[in-house]
C-alpha cells in the first residue's frame, strides 16, 4: 500500500498510481492531515478522496506512531492518550481513542486503524506487558466510539485493531488472541520493524500470524524491504506499508527485478539501457538508467517522480507476483529464485 502523508504518495500523481503503479489501497496520516490541511478543509471538501482525487480505497494510522516518531520530545503518554506539540507550530494537541476514530471518520478513511501504542524497542517484558494492556484498553474505547459514531461521507468505513506485545512470545500470543476477539473485518500487526532483527520480526510474525483468524485480511505494519514482504507473507501477511520505495527513491536508491541500484553510482553515467526492461509500466523501459541518475544528481523534480512510480511500480509488481504463485502453486521455488535477486547490489 503507498504510503502518503499530506495527502498525496510524494511526487506522484493519482493517474500515475491508478495505471502505471496499479496501486489500490494508499495511506494518508492522521498526524500530518489533522494538523494540516485540518479537518475544517478535508470536510468542506467532503473527505480526502474528494480532496485529492483517490477514488479507491484509503487506510489511515491513528496517528499514534506518527507522534512518537515525529512529534518527539513534546509528546507524554497517559491512561486518556497522547499530549503532543505539533511539529509545525508548537500548538499542543491531545490525541485519545475517541477523537481519533472521529477525526479518521471526518478524513474519510476505508480503512481506520485504532488508537495503540506502538512499544518502543528494547523494553523489559513489565514495561511490554503495561504498554500491551493500556493498547487493549484503548481498542475497547475506539470500538465504542466507533460502533456509536456513523461515516460522514456516505462511503463504509472499518476499524482494524493493532497487535502488540514487542518481542515477547506469550505476550504477542496474548495479544493476537484479545484482537481476534474484537471480530473485526481485518487485524493488524504492530510494533514489529521498529529496530529489532528481522528473525526476531519474522518469529513473532508467525506466532501471530498463527493466532489471527484465518479469513480476514493480515496487515503487518511498517514492513518493508522486497525480501522482508516476501518471507511475511509466506508467513501469512496480506497486506505491507513501507515509505520505503518513495523515501528511498529520492535518494536514488531504486529496485529492480535484477537486484538494487544506487543511481548515483558512477557506473551507470553512459548506462544508456532502460531502468528496469524486466518490469512493465512506462517509466522503467522509457527511461534510462544514465538518464535517471541525471535527473537525480542534478536534484531535478522529474527524477524524484521517475524513481518513485518505478520503485511503487516494482513493490506492487513484486506482490501481485507473489499473489499469482500462491494461486498456481509454485510460490516456495519462485521465492527462493526472487530472493537470490532482491539483495543483490548491482
Ligand atoms: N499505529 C501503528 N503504526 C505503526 C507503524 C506506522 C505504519 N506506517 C503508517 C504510515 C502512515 C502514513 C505516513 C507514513 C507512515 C509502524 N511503522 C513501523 N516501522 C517502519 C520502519 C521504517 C521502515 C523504513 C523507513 C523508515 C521506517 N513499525 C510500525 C509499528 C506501528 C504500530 O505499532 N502502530
Amino acid at each position: 500500500m503507498p504510503v502518503g502523508t499530506a495527502g498525496t504518495v510524494k511526487a506522484v500523481h493519482q493517474r500515475e498510481l491508478k495505471e502505471d503503479v496499479k496501486a489500490q489501497i494508499i495511506l494518508g496520516n492522521t498526524y500530518h492531515l489533522y494538523l494540516r490541511p485540518g479537518l475544517d478543509i478535508l470536510e468542506k471538501a467532503g473527505g480526502l478522496h474528494a480532496f485529492n482525487g483517490w477514488d479507491r480505497p484509503i487506510l489511515t494510522d491513528s496517528g499514534g506512531y506518527q507522534v512518537y516518531s515525529l512529534a518527539g520530545t513534546g509528546r507524554k503518554i497517559n491512561e486518556e492518550g497522547v499530549v503532543f506539540k505539533s511539529h509545525i507550530d508548537g500548538s499542543v494537541h491531545t490525541f485519545t481513542p475517541e477523537n481519533v476514530m472521529d477525526i479518521q471518520r471526518a478524513i474519510g478513511a476505508d480503512i481506520i486503524m485504532a488508537f495503540d501504542e506502538c512499544t518502543p524497542y528494547p523494553c523489559d517484558f513489565t514495561y511490554a506487558r503495561k504498554s500491551m494492556e493500556m493498547t487493549h484498553r484503548w481498542l475497547t474505547r475506539c470500538c465504542n466510539r466507533f460502533d456509536s459514531t456513523e461515516a460522514k461521507y456516505g462511503h463504509g468505513q472499518t476499524l482494524f485493531p493493532i497487535v502488540q506485545g514487542s518481542v515477547y512470545k506469550d505476550l504477542r500470543k496474548q495479544s493476537a488472541e484479545f484482537i481476534a476477539s474484537a471480530g473485526r473485518e481485518g487485524n493488524a500487526i504492530g510494533g514489529l520493524s521498529v529496530g529489532e532483527p528481522a528473525e526476531i520480526m519474522y518469529e513473532l510474525t508467525e506466532v501471530v500470524c498463527d493466532i489471527l483468524p484465518k479469513d480476514k485480511p493480515r496487515y503487518l505494519m511498517g514492513v518493508g524491504t522486497p525480501a522482508n514482504i516476501l518471507e511475511c507473507i509466506s508467513l501469512g501477511v496480506d497486506m505491507f506499508d513501507c515509505v520505503m520505495p518513495t523515501r528511498n527513491a529520492r535518494n536514488g536508491m531504486i529496485f529492480t527485478t535484477e537486484g538494487i541500484i544506487n543511481i548515483r553510482n558512477e557506473k551507470w553515467k553512459d548506462d544508456m539501457s532502460p531502468i528496469d526492461s524486466g518490469l512493465g509500466g512506462h517509466v522503467s523501459t522509457f527511461y534510462s538508467k544514465a538518464y535517471l541518475r541525471h535527473l537525480v544528481k542534478s536534484g531535478e523534480m522529474l527524477g524524484a517522480q521517475i524513481a518513485s512510480i518505478h520503485n511503487l511500480t516494482f513493490y506492487l509488481w513484486l506482490v501481485n507476483s507473489a499473489r499469482e504463485k500462491i494461486i498456481d502453486g509454485s510460490f516456495a521455488s519462485w521465492k527462493r529464485e526472487m530472493e537470490k535477486k532482491l539483495n543483490q547490489r548491482l
